[in-house]
């Protein structure tokens, strides 16, 4: 019997004992992440949230989101992020997202995998966008799951075309990438009748919704393991997909969900970089030098797992905080989250990533 037999039974005979009846089949969705992530802190002895260090991260990071104007629409403002408010925005957004994992390389600098658009060379994130922009720009309808689907077409060429480098070096985990797209347009086609936005009626505008149907029907999605004896989800990139979706459309039309704040901040590899040099987030020594040498920790390691779930609950804590200290405040976990991973990048442009990312490769995030 599994982990979750015994939470159903345990809770069936407590609801019993209690004259409770079965769980309301019609309760609002839920996504768990959140209960998991503060699971996963209460049980972390490698990491550590300094309370001081999050309560002055809070304060900073609402006086700078608020002097940058950081809003909802600074996601479009991005010269790569798409701008219509279409089927074509949502149609992108769906396949960034399944991508959008492990940028990270090894190689020297300058050296690692980029793509070469509008005059520039793109690396990391911004890689995977330009890359499809470019095969939209070059007639290759990339963003379409019905040509994914066709493998007589979309070939292994056609992706090395998408995804060719400017460098010598490929992008990563790309066998893992090409396996996702058919998986995706296998669940899409069988389920959802090869349509996007069949997924987001299903959904019916709950941001939960969304992300446990795409956990239920799509295994590269879902994104959940053990920690300590107990199934914890992080669910990356099934929430930064309702995010993005969010942010472009500006919570209205695709767009517009009606329990968006349900939605936590994405477990990357970036937001825990930014809150360790914020002083936000401790590791134990050991975690810490394995960190600084850029030694892989494995997907799934217990290190691994302490260093998401404790960034998942560190952005809920500066979230409350700034909520509690400014009422007016317009912010939630997604918008703390997407300002985090632009400070990093500003950050890291100018040479003051004081500690590397951790590096653990996976198709999580
Ligand atoms: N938590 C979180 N993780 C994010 C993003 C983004 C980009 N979001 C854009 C949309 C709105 C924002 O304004 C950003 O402009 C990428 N990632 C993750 O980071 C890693 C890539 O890092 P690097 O190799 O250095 O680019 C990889 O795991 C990727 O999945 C984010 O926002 N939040």
């Amino acid at each position: 019997m599994s982990d979750d037999d015994v939470d159903h039974e345990l809770l069936a005979l407590l609801r019993q004992s209690l004259g409770l009846g079965p769980p309301d089949a019609n309760a609002p969705p839920e996504t768990k992440v959140l209960d998991h992530a503060r699971y996963v802190y209460d049980n972390s002895i490698d990491v550590a949230l300094d309370m001081r260090g999050t309560k002055g991260a809070a304060e900073l990071i609402w006086n700078q989101m608020q002097k940058k104007e950081y809003n909802i629409k600074t996601w479009s403002e991005h010269e790569l992020h798409p701008k219509a408010k279409d089927e074509s925005t949502v149609n992108f957004i769906f396949t960034m997202d399944l991508l959008n994992f492990s940028f990270f390389s090894e190689s020297a600098p300058g050296e690692g995998f980029a793509v070469e658009y509008k005059d520039k060379r793109w690396t990391g994130y911004w890689s995977l966008v330009a890359a499809l922009q470019r095969a939209l720009d070059e007639g290759i309808p990339f963003t379409s799951s019905s040509f994914w689907h066709d493998e007589e077409e979309c070939t292994e060429e056609v992706y090395r075309k998408v995804f060719r480098s400017a460098t010598e070096e490929e992008i990563p985990l790309l066998k893992q990438r090409i396996a996702v797209m058919q998986e995706a347009a296998e669940v899409l086609c069988r389920y959802f009748d090869g349509d996007v936005l069949n997924l987001l009626s299903k959904a019916n505008h709950s941001a939960a919704g969304l992300v446990n149907l795409l956990a239920e029907y799509f295994p590269c999605f879902r994104d959940e393991t053990r920690f300590e004896g107990k199934k914890v989800r992080f669910l990356k990139r099934a929430q930064i997909f309702v995010a993005d979706l969010w942010a472009a459309f500006e919570g209205e039309g695709y767009g517009q969900f009606n329990d968006i704040d349900k939605i936590t901040m994405f477990a990357d590899y970036r937001i825990p970089q930014v809150l360790h040099t914020l002083g936000c987030m401790i590791y134990s020594p050991i975690l810490e030098r394995t960190v600084r040498r850029k030694e892989l920790i494995a997907s799934g390691h217990s290190w691994e797992l302490q260093i998401r779930g404790c960034t998942i609950w560190c952005v809920e804590l500066i979230r409350c905080e700034i909520v509690t200290k400014h009422p007016e405040a317009k912010v939630n976990a997604i918008l703390i989250d997407f300002f985090l991973y632009d400070t990093m990048k500003e950050l890291e442009a100018a040479g003051h990533d004081s500690i590397p990312h951790h590096r653990t490769r996976s198709i999580w995030y």
